[in-house]
């Protein structure tokens, strides 16, 4: 499902160049839920940026679900990755002034849909994560962990084949972030899809299939 071989990232400022990442050679299979960990600085956000298509390698083949990415342009890469990866954040990043329903509804604008399917797609991801009750609360009024169920029911509303989590459990408390892995493993064994998380939390970690250890830029596990 997601094939890298060879990557390499150099960021580069006018001071100082940072090897961010060093000859990364990973294969995520279709319906596996794999960890990353590793050390503050190490490239693992780097990492799931260049899975997700946000950033490009400075070297090396990314391929998504069998498709060369290389080269895309902009606007290819922005409709393959609206279509087949959903994303979710440490910090959310809901939009504050929009409800909670509208907030889950985002990555279906821009495909060609009804508001009707929209808001039904939309609420049936809600209900997914165990939320059909607060959909016209706004951001603020619900817990952390609340928070992030509205953001996994962004991710998943468009049906990805892939989802990219950043830390998605480490703003939480051990029972909330326990609840938010609960649905991410349900997702992954009721509809198969592929999930890569970035974590701090061994124990998180450890109810995935496989951990991938980084250190430095470099796999080490
Ligand atoms: N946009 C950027 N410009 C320059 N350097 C960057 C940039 N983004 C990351 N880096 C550097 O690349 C290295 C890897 O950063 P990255 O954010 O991938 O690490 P991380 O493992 O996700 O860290 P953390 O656990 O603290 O979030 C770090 O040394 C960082 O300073």
């Amino acid at each position: 499902m997601l094939h890298l071989k060879n990557i390499e990232k150099v960021y580069r400022t006018d001071t100082v160049e940072t090897l961010a990442l060093k000859n990364i050679n990973l294969d995520v299979a279709k319906g596996e839920f794999l960890s990353v960990m590793g050390p503050s600085g190490c490239g693992k956000s780097t990492l799931l940026n260049i899975m997700g298509l946000l950033d490009g390698p400075s070297k090396g083949e990314v391929r998504v679900g069998g498709q060369a990415t290389a080269r895309m342009g902009d606007k290819q890469l922005a409709h393959f990755r609206n279509k087949s990866i959903g994303f979710i954040f440490q910090s959310y990043h809901l939009i504050g002034d929009l409800r909670v329903l509208d907030n889950a509804e985002l990555p279906l604008l821009y495909r060609a849909m009804s508001a009707r399917e929209r808001r039904a797609l939309a609420g049936e991801a809600l209900g997914r994560v165990g939320l059909a009750n607060r959909v016209k609360h706004f951001p603020t009024q619900l817990s952390g962990g609340q928070k992030q169920r509205v953001a996994i029911a962004r991710a998943i509303v468009g049906k990805p084949d892939i989802i990219l989590a950043d830390e998605p459990t480490g703003n939480l408390d051990s029972v909330m972030g326990g609840e938010i892995m609960d649905i991410l493993l349900d997702l992954n064994r009721t509809e198969g899809t592929t999930i890569v998380m970035v974590t701090h939390d061994e124990s998180m970690a450890r109810r995935t299939h496989r951990l991938v250890r980084l250190f430095d830029g470099s796999q080490v596990q």
